[in-house]
């Protein structure tokens, strides 16, 4: 049995559940890897110049053990998300540390500590096994999942799942990712994958807009309501994108920041109009290493009012970090909030506390999203809400490049990656949902 006796039998329009039940798993699969004895590899070179594709390789894998609540998916699709750029760099610090402490954690975790770490937080597939206690799916459902890995045995979590002291991020504090002909996930990860979209368009969104979706609507996060102002970082990026798209069909007004025409023109073809080229407007915070500019915070803020008719910033969606973060904090309004999920360009975070007490504000940390602000946020996908940002498709052989390219930032959108599907395209079950929303669909498609 190999994998592609399972691409048969996803591809074959009549195989049944049982059918699929009966496939006897294949020994082992294609995975992308990055390998324990390599962790060194960049050592002493900048951030910008550690290359993944480098150090990130195509190996092939033993099927892991089926355990209590999991299920193993066919991976036909997945896409590229930052967290496998910084695996890929061993930073902020290598994953492997991870995945030694959850195989610390029980005997059945220990599977997880490997010298290999299969990266890919996202993926649309086909179910191929579920372990014991597992009764909402079955083989052959065909699936997308979302990357929130918990145990929920203390009270910590059990109001909002992200609280959970043993909350992982699949593919990146667990292993089997979704980078992979196979992956192995909790099967409370798993979400029906949206009929009208392609494997690779529906393995776009999973972790990007799920994070958007906490970060900026659920009460959890900004908790954002109609008419408020909303800066946007990298609003044509992963994240941004999807931002962008929540401000708009929220009534939100956002105000999208890129760096190029090109960018600025995705923005208005989702139907942004206030638009922030950082580039051509050369905006530089910092004077040097060490000092922030506050007039450049406030020719920023100026630019934001002449966009506005004169108001300020309800909530910033903030991840650059480092680098925006002192302006975020001074244009948002009294009041306002900053609610940031990363720190792209450095963690250690500067502003002035001034305009932060003085004027009320808040700064709300914010992390990927809950069991059900996921499900909500794949069920905005699957109503054709909101859309996938999906630009340029990679075969799994060419992840490294993909991966590179997201590092810096010669992407738009969401990356997607091939693993089982041998083409684009395929997958596509409700053609006449598709054909209503073909348009927006295809927006970010090869640009
Ligand atoms: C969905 C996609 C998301 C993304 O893309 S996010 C971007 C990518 N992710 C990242 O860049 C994050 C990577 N992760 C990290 O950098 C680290 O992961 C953290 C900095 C978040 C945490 O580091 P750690 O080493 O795990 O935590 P500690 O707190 O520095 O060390 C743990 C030890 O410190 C003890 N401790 C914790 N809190 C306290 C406290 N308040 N007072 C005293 N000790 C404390 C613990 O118990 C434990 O101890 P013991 O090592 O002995 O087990
Ligand atoms: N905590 C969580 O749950 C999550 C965290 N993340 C983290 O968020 C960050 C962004 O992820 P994602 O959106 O997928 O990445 P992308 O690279 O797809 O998009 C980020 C965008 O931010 C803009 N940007 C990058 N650097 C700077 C800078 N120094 N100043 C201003 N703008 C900048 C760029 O847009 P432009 O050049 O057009 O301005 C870029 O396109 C990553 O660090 C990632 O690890 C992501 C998802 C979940």
């Amino acid at each position: 049995m190999t994998v592609k006796d399972i691409l048969d039998a996803i591809q074959s329009k009549d195989a049944t559940s049982a059918d699929f039940a009966a496939l006897p798993l294949p020994e082992s699969y294609r995975a992308i890897t990055v390998h324990k004895d390599e962790t060194e590899m960049f050592a002493g070179l900048q951030t910008r110049d550690k290359d993944p594709r480098k150090s990130i390789h195509l190996d092939e894998v033993p099927v892991p053990e089926l355990g209590p609540g999991e299920a193993l998916v066919a991976v036909m699709a997945s896409s590229v998300n930052y967290n496998s750029v910084w695996t890929s760099i061993f930073e902020p610090l290598s994953t492997f540390g991870f995945l030694e402490r959850y195989g610390r954690t029980n005997e059945l975790a220990k599977r997880h500590d490997l010298p290999y770490h299969i990266i890919g937080s996202d993926l649309a597939g086909v179910v191929l096994r579920t372990g014991p206690g597992v009764n909402a799916w079955k083989p052959g459902d065909e699936v997308v999942a979302h990357c929130l890995s918990v145990e929920l045995e203390s009270s910590d979590g059990h109001n909002d799942t992200m609280l959970d002291p043993e909350q992982r991020i699949w593919g990146f504090e667990t292993n089997f990712g979704g980078l992979a002909e196979v992956a192995l996930v909790k099967s409370n990860q798993l979400m029906p994958k949206p009929g009208h979209l392609s494997w690779e368009e529906a393995a776009a969104p999973g972790l990007v807009n799920s994070t958007a979706y906490r970060q900026l609507v659920s009460r959890n996060g900004a908790g954002m309501k109609q008419g408020d102002n909303v800066l946007i970082w990298g609003a044509s990026g992963g994240l941004g994108s999807y931002a962008t798209q929540f401000a708009l069909a929220g009534g939100a007004n956002p105000i999208c920041v890129v760096s190029s025409d090109q960018k600025a023109d995705i923005c208005r073809s989702m139907g942004a109009e206030a638009i922030i080229d950082r580039s051509a407007e050369g905006y530089k915070f910092w004077k040097d290493e060490q000092t922030q500019d506050p007039k450049e915070w406030k020719r920023f803020g100026k630019r934001i009012r002449e966009l506005t008719g004169g108001e300020d910033i309800d909530i910033v969606f903030e991840h650059p970090g480092r680098e925006t973060f002192g302006a975020s904090v001074y244009v948002t309004r009294k009041g306002g909030t900053i609610t940031t999920c990363a720190s792209t360009s450095g963690y250690m975070h500067e502003y002035d506390n001034r305009y932060l007490w003085m004027s009320l504000k808040r700064i709300i940390g914010s992390h990927f999203a809950n069991y059900r602000e996921a499900w909500e946020a794949n069920r905005l996908i699957a109503k054709g809400k909101i859309h996938p940002t999906l630009s340029k498709v990679y075969s799994l052989e060419d992840t490294g490049q993909a991966a590179y390219d997201v590092h810096r930032n010669l992407h738009q959108g969401k990356v997607g990656v091939l693993c089982l599907a041998p083409e684009e395209g395929l997958g596509v079950r409700d053609e006449e949902m598709r054909a209503k929303h073909i348009d927006a669909i295809n927006r970010f498609r090869n640009i």
